[in-house]
């Protein structure tokens, strides 16, 4: 998988270097390049930003070097062969158009769906906004060679978009195929089966007068495997009734109904 980050601050993704997503860029798992706008700045003072028209607080990010810096990135993955337009016909994935993935508080909310989706596409770019946002005809001009998403982490205002795009790198790249060394452990986290994860404990036994459940001392994998099931439900009405609402009955078994 290409990614591509496009933004004022590019050190702000400094941490994309660390952990397992710096280990699976090292290994050529996923290739990341982090593009500053201000290179495609067009006057001599880098200028990215100006007035709002119509008046308000704030300013806008200008139109042109957003265009300049988002075609290069198509010019640079169309030439490494990592997205359509190839001139002779080629597998559907590579043909799929780079997703341009555009932070946004007035986005879809991003979700483990989401980010599985999207970690089964061939290229994808992040468009980092600041102040209050890219002119929009930027978006416009750039369904013409992206399939453009505008996504949002939640409904909370950041100052840009960087912080959102660490956390769907992180949340996409673990998904794809040999970035997580036990892909085992995919499985049985919160939202991976529309549930919240159950609680986890481990040695010692007893600490600060605090005992674990005994059912995981037992050795029975089958009541083990019910009351962890028994705890994401409950937990999951708890914490986050409308997770159960949204749940495929098909997914639920007949105990599950008695919790
Ligand atoms: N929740 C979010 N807030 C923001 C603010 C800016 Br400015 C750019 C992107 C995002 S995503």
């Amino acid at each position: 998988m290409r990614l591509d980050v496009v933004s004022i601050f590019p050190e702000y993704l400094a941490a994309l270097d660390l952990s397992l997503i710096g280990k699976a860029r090292r290994d050529g798992l996923l290739e990341l390049t982090v593009t500053d706008l201000r290179n495609y700045a067009t006057d001599r003072h880098r200028t990215v930003d100006d007035t709002p028209y119509g008046g308000g607080a704030g300013m806008v990010m200008k139109p042109e070097p957003w265009a300049l810096a988002l075609q290069d990135v198509l010019d640079r993955g169309a030439a490494d062969g990592h997205t359509g337009g190839a001139e002779e016909p080629t597998s559907p994935a590579v043909n799929q158009r780079p997703v341009l993935i555009v932070p946004s508080p007035a986005g879809q909310v991003f979700t483990q769906e989401v980010a599985r989706e999207l970690s089964e596409r061939e290229h994808l770019v992040f468009a980092c906004g600041r102040y209050e946002g890219i002119d929009e005809r930027v978006i416009e001009w750039a369904r013409e060679s992206f399939e453009v998403r505008p996504m949002s982490l939640g409904d909370y205002v950041l100052n840009g978009g960087e912080v959102a795009v660490l956390a769907m790198v992180e949340a996409i790249g673990r998904l794809v195929p040999g970035v997580i060394g036990n892909p085992e452990s995919l499985v049985e986290e919160s939202h991976s089966d529309g549930l919240l994860e159950y609680p986890v404990y481990t040695k010692p036994a007893s600490w600060r007068d605090r005992e674990i459940p005994e059912v995981l001392l037992s050795g029975h994998h089958g009541r083990i495997a019910r009351w962890r099931r028994d705890e994401q439900l409950r937990r999951t009405a708890r914490r986050r009734p409308d997770l159960i609402e949204d749940l495929d009955p098909a997914l639920l078994d007949k105990q599950d109904r008695d919790v």
